[in-house]
């Protein structure tokens, strides 16, 4: 049995353009998605799945007598999950050279599902590093990044990045663009608060959308484009520390986000309350249509006034995540 922990992420700058080729900046948050894992006897994968926002539930596939999943929550979820846990154990036994081995896996994830705090990246790097350790391998976290990106990018239909992947794997600030992965070497002291509307959004249907508006408008196109100016200066901004000037960067990403069409009313009235209790700046994170903002305030008073926001369920306090993946015992 072994099992491995991956932390969740919020994006500083870049999310949606850098699956475009233009830079990206996440930052790995102390929230985990723990995954255990254990051969089993049979070829069948069974999995047992849990999560803040989900009551839980089991489905088991593959082997011989049971290929249909028995379970008790809504298919397209159902499918979602299975696609990552099937692609990481794919890709588990790809690394470790063996085949028809079939495992129980155990989920257990302090992250919102579907929120843009990048669950799918957690618990698909979680997993491939417990099931190569089942199987007697051990990846270096560059490698577990690479193949949970693969993952994501089939589960999402051929469009993805690999900011959330190699972030989670990783830990701490990452920048990304196109196959060019790098830590940051002096991760940011950020006072970053999070705002969550008890929403989720689904993440290869909002990078459909953007691709669709991309091509359909020269304006789009531009606006990806200028999501990669901001990224750029953003990146200044961290190295200077200035954190006020952070902020105003991601008040204006999250402007172009919300014209690319992936806001939504609970986010900005989210973003709007943060930047009216005084945060330096507030922005969605992740793939958007519903879920979490970020923002950044030294004091509780942006924590406090999301609070008593309408439409937000839930606000708290981030602290940096620099360990990336791990072994848990
Ligand atoms: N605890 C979990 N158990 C099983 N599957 C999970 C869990 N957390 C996330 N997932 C998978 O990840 C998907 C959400 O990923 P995505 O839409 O990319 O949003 P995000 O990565 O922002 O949370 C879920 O639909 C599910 O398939
Ligand atoms: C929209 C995107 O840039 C980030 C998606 O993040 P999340 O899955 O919503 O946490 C997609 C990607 O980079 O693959
Ligand atoms: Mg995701």
């Amino acid at each position: 049995m072994a099992t491995s922990s991956a932390p969740a992420k919020v994006y500083l700058f870049g999310e949606h353009a850098v699956v475009y080729g233009e830079p990206a900046v996440p930052c790995a948050i102390e929230r985990r998605a723990t995954v255990t894992v254990e051969q089993r006897a049979d070829t069948q994968i069974c999995v047992q799945a849990n999560d803040l926002t989900l009551d839980g539930f089991t489905v088991r596939w593959g082997g011989r007598t049971d290929s249909r999943p028995d379970v008790n929550v809504p298919t397209p979820l159902v499918e979602a999950a299975m696609g990552y846990i099937d692609g990481a154990i794919e890709q588990a036994l790809e690394a470790a050279g063996e085949s028809g081995v079939g495992f129980d896996v155990t989920v257990e994830s302090d992250i919102p599902l579907g929120a843009g705090l990048g669950s799918s990246a957690a618990v698909v790097v979680a997993c491939i590093d417990a099931a190569t350790r089942e199987l007697g391998a051990d990846l270096a976290p560059e490698t577990v990044a690479d193949r949970a990106y693969r993952v994501e990018h089939e589960v999402q239909d051929g469009e993805a990045s690999r900011a959330d992947t190699f972030c989670s794997a990783m830990g701490g600030a990452v920048r990304v663009q196109g196959e060019d992965c790098r830590r940051l070497p002096d991760a940011p002291e950020l006072p970053v608060v999070i705002g969550y509307d008890g929403d989720a959004g689904d993440t290869g249907e909002l990078v459909a959308g953007v691709r669709a508006l991309k091509e359909e408008y020269g304006f789009a196109a531009e606006t990806v484009e200028s999501i990669g100016d901001i990224v750029r200066s953003g990146e200044r901004a961290l190295e200077d520390d200035d954190v006020e000037e952070i902020g105003r960067l991601m008040d204006f990403n999250h402007g172009l986000l919300s014209a690319l069409g992936v806001s939504a009313r609970t986010l900005d009235s989210m973003v709007w309350a943060a930047r009216e209790a005084g945060a330096a700046g507030a922005k969605l994170t992740g793939a958007g249509g519903g879920g979490c903002i970020v923002a950044l305030d030294r004091s509780e008073r942006t924590r406090t006034a999301l609070e008593y926001t309408p439409g937000c369920e839930t606000a708290f306090r981030a602290e940096l995540d620099t360990k990336g993946v791990r072994r848990e015992t």
